[in-house]
């Protein structure tokens, strides 16, 4: 005997409303994957050989114009439920575009970053620049960059240089206090492929939008580009080694293609807060007051 056609739940399709409208999934419910549903309506409906009849007509028994025409099932004792409809067609609604882009950004963004997640492992294809990838690590590190400041900071002699070194401690601070934030409210979870082998890390670690290495490292090469005077060799060895600190936290697994595109940009815009509220002895004194008494 022919099984039934299933949906993408698995449920055979013709199952009755009640069933369905109070799974995760359903839009009745509201949940997460009724964005999955409305972008596989919308390509089922311009699939070559559709039925554009059918799909006009989905779109008018969406559970949106049918709460309109007649009340939910239950809502009203004395009127009938509305007729049953196959559940792949009720899941066809209003298709809203930036829904469908964000999850084929999401759907490109997974896809690219496992591609590229070559040394997610010592047994990955390219396993064996491991080692490379994890000292790239390091080198962005908010341990190294915040022992680094605070040393420059306590051996500097000079008034320019503590003013620097100072505003390169507020920037790394700020940097940890956004990220861990963001971190915290976003929630997104580490790729699957990801070994959680790090060097010291904070709870919040365990996620990854957005990346606070590459934040870091767009951070520091634009405050390093601002304020020290460098060949231009050395300049492009600074922008070169932000890019590859991003790239080798998608090939290390650590983070997905849009975790360091975003730590990219917060890096980039966290320099403009520090350059906005620069420290100096005349606005921040009290930062300064240690050297003032030597
Ligand atoms: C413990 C300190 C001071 C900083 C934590 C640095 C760290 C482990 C950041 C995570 O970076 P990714 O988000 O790029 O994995």
């Amino acid at each position: 005997m022919p099984s039934p056609r299933r949906n993408t739940e698995g449920r055979p399709l013709g199952a009755s409303a009640s069933s369905s409208s109070s799974s995760p999934g359903s839009p009745a419910h509201g949940g997460s994957g009724a964005g999955r549903f409305e972008f596989q309506s919308l390509l089922s409906s311009r699939a070559p050989g559709g039925d554009p009849t059918c799909a006009r007509l989905r779109a008018s028994e969406s559970p949106v114009h049918r709460r309109g025409s007649f009340p939910l099932a239950g809502t009203g004792p004395s009127q009938a439920p509305p007729p049953a409809l196959p559940e792949d067609d009720r899941m066809d609604l209003n298709p809203s575009f930036l829904g469908i882009a964000l999850r084929s950004l999401l759907a490109i963004d997974l896809w690219l970053s496992k591609k590229l997640g070559v040394c997610a492992g010592e047994n990955s294809s390219w396993g064996s620049m491991r080692p490379l990838m994890k000292l790239l690590e390091i080198s962005g590190h908010g341990i190294p960059w915040l022992l680094g400041t605070l040393y420059g900071l306590f051996r500097s002699d000079s008034w320019a240089g503590r003013e620097v070194l100072m505003n390169l401690l507020f920037a790394l601070l700020l940097d940890l206090l956004l990220v861990t934030v963001i971190k915290a409210l976003v929630r997104r979870r580490r790729p699957a492929h990801n070994q959680m082998d790090m060097f010291v890390t904070l709870s919040v670690d365990k996620y990854s939008f957005p990346s606070g290495h590459a934040s870091r490292a767009a951070l520091m090469s634009r405050f390093i580009l601002n304020h020290l005077v460098l060949a231009i060799p050395l300049r492009v060895l600074t922008v070169l080694w932000t890019f590859i600190v991003g790239l080798s936290r998608v090939m290390l697994g650590r983070h997905n293609v849009t975790d360091v595109a975003f730590g990219f940009f917060l890096g980039y815009m966290q320099y403009s807060i520090v350059d906005y509220c620069w420290l100096s002895p005349h606005n921040a004194p009290a930062l300064f007051v240690l050297w003032n008494q030597q």
